[in-house]
């Protein structure tokens, strides 16, 4: 079997459609959609994630900006800004680009955003509605992914769905809206036995692992749906996912590439939040 390939860049761009007419809307209503990054510290990685952002919230009309911080700022300064942004009624989503510099406790500073503005989705308040099935900021990447089975009406109901890694961002919650969709789900990480095994045997098999090219066409099964979450740089300063892409083609029924699939939808679902978070409401999970 020859998969299709789920096209992220190309869905992203007609969401991207929809959510600049919202945007138009609410600015023409009074209400300019707001969304501030702080980052810290220069890893050229996080500067050029931050740019992607910067970049689709203008095209989408979304008034954006970037609070740049020393990589030695103290936990303190950088809790007190977000105390700032809380209150400040023109900000609508905040988010705080990761990874932090090693002394900074990335779960005080998630915890220090307000739940309302939180349009990252990792706020415990957050991730406990999604566990609960109450409306919430789903998280970007789990949420864009979701989007995408949807779109190419992909069901997930009884099928075995395997994530492959255990992350707070990607992992567990993609497996919670697997759940809730009524998929049989298995998490696998860096200490399961017979990964490979488990892996063979999902219908949908989700990767966020960060190890180039650590699944190939043995560990799918065939007709199995791909979906890669890996987005790892390589020496010649390509992108690549967790997938050996051209072996697993050959078996699977639909494959997201790396770049220009989960990446592009990420994005879009960040732009989608801070939308919601300026109209005051969150999703239901379902
Ligand atoms: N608080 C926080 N929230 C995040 O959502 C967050 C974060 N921190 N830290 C880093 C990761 C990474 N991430 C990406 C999103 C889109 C692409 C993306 O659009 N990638 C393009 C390619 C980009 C390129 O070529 O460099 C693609 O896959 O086609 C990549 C990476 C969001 N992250």
């Amino acid at each position: 079997m020859a998969a299709n390939i789920i096209d992220g860049k190309a869905l992203a761009h007609k969401l991207r459609e929809t959510i600049t007419e919202d945007v138009s809307q609410l600015r023409q209503d009074g209400v300019i959609p707001h969304l501030t990054v702080i980052i810290a510290g220069d890893d050229p990685a996080s500067k050029s994630y931050v740019r992607g952002k910067e970049k689709a919230t203008q095209q989408t009309g979304i008034s954006f900006d970037v609070i740049d911080m020393p990589a030695a700022i103290s936990e303190k300064e950088l809790l007190d800004s977000i105390r700032e942004l809380n209150h400040d009624k023109s900000v609508h989503g905040i988010l705080v680009q990761l990874p932090l510099p090693e002394h900074i406790d990335e779960q005080n500073v998630i915890q220090t955003i307000h739940p309302d503005k939180d349009v990252d989705g990792f706020h415990p308040v957050n991730i406990g509605k999604l566990m609960s099935g109450q409306a919430t900021f789903l998280p970007c990447t789990p949420y864009g992914i979701m989007t995408m089975l949807e779109a190419y009406n992909i069901s997930v109901k009884g099928k075995h769905a395997v994530v492959i890694g255990r992350s707070r961002i990607v992992g567990r919650p993609v497996g919670q809206l697997l759940l809730n969709q009524d998929a049989t789900v298995t998490y696998c990480h860096s200490k399961t036995h017979q990964l490979t095994a488990y892996a063979a045997s999902a219908d949908i098999l989700i990767t966020a692992v960060g190890k180039a090219n650590m699944i190939n066409s043995e560990a799918i099964k065939e007709g199995a749906v791909i979906i890669d979450v890996g987005m790892n740089r390589l020496d010649d300063g390509s992108l690549t996912g967790d997938v050996d892409f051209s072996s697993a083609a050959e078996k699977a029924s639909y494959i997201t590439p790396v770049p220009k699939g989960v990446g592009p939808m990420t994005i879009t679902m960040l732009l989608k939040n801070t939308v919601q978070a300026a109209k005051g409401l969150s999703y239901f999970a379902g």
